[in-house]
């Protein structure tokens, strides 16, 4: 600011400071403690430095949401987890693998929820909420595109039976399995033993119940579902991983409404049906395969028995919402 003439305060004005010349050279972090995210909130990030629970920031030089739960990070200061102390987390290590959506399909922000997880345990309710193979395909989509291994899981199989989601899911080569309350939940530990788990599914569909069942420490708030919205309340709010006693990772997610996909590039969607992928060979060249498109192979699977149509709307469903699509249909030929 301009000084006034005669200002009396004048003479007090200190001799500016001048900045140290910044070294462009970064410490050495490579040797740094390595831990693992295992939850993020409000800019808290608690660390697990081998088994040993650390509260850290981030760094000001890395990105902002550049650490997620999942990330491997090399942490700095007072890590020795006292109640008080607080670390700084300074570098995230490349990830294999990053679990994406978006809020919608037309939602250009693609939020990153989960970060070098190998399997997603989609977990789906029989009843209460009931099952939405819709949202299983969406999940499927998203599942394939991160690169990762899915299992299904159909919890509350005491209110309905599985035969018809086993039918379904099996034979695309997706593992099943079913739990029911007071069930022997060793199939489920089998299959997440040595994993990085991240389980995925609708509010009310009893993750929170499973995570507590495998890692009673764990004490995730159960919630119940409302018996008019048939919804249930969204009771854990941020992602969490929690270690398993016989070696790997859960990471319950918040319950989702939507899986939106506008991040999975459209021509990938049609990954998550091998059983729907045969018939596009006829296709045209960069067929993308919407209702609308002329000599689309898939019109054929209409009518044809082995197909589920069930399936075949839901893949459809995905691919027409699209807008990104830059291929004439059949109402655009002259
Ligand atoms: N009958 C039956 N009820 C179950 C089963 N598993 C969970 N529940 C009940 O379903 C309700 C919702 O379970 P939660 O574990 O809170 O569900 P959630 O998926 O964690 O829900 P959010 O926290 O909202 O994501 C609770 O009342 C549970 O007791 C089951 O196998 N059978």
């Amino acid at each position: 600011m301009a000084r006034r003439r005669g200002d009396e305060y004048a003479a007090f004005d200190r001799p500016r400071r001048r900045s140290r010349p910044r070294t462009k050279e970064r410490p050495d972090y490579s040797d740094a403690p390595l831990a693992r995210v295992v939850s993020v909130d409000r800019g808290r990030y608690r660390c697990d430095l081998d088994g040993v629970s650390i509260t850290a920031t981030k760094a000001r030089v890395l990105a902002r949401n550049s650490a997620i739960v999942g990330d491997l990070v090399r942490l700095d200061g007072d890590t020795s987890g006292h109640p008080g102390t607080m670390a700084r987390i300074v570098v995230v290590e490349e990830r294999d693998s990053v679990l994406r959506r978006t809020a919608d399909d037309d939602d250009p922000y693609e939020r990153p929820i989960v970060a070098n997880a190998d399997q997603l345990v989609i977990v789906t309710a029989l009843a209460d909420p009931p099952p939405r193979t819709g949202m299983i395909d969406r999940i499927l989509v998203a599942c394939y595109d991160a690169g990762l291994e899915p299992l299904l899981c159909l919890t509350k199989s005491d209110l309905a039976t599985p035969d018809e989601l086993i039918a379904a899911y099996e034979p695309l080569g997706i593992k099943v399995i079913t739990t029911r309350p007071g069930a022997d939940l060793t199939p489920l530990r089998n299959a997440l033993h040595n994993q990085i788990s991240v389980l995925v599914g609708h509010s009310g569909v009893g993750k929170s119940t499973l995570v507590n069942a495998l890692v009673p420490e764990a004490e995730r708030t159960t919630g119940q579902v409302n018996e008019v919205t048939g919804r249930g309340r969204h009771t854990s709010t941020s992602a969490m991983a929690l270690r398993l006693a016989n070696g790997g990772w859960i990471i319950d997610t918040p319950g989702v409404r939507s899986f939106g996909l506008s991040h999975v590039e459209w021509h990938k969607v049609i990954r998550a049906f091998p059983d729907l992928e045969r018939f596009t060979d006829t296709c045209p060249r960069g067929c993308p395969h919407r209702s609308s498109d002329p000599e689309c192979g898939l019109d054929l699977a209409r009518h044809d028995e082995s197909v589920s149509a069930a399936r075949l709307d839901s893949f459809r469903r995905m691919v027409d919402a699209r807008t990104d699509i830059d291929v004439p249909t059949r109402s655009d030929r002259p």
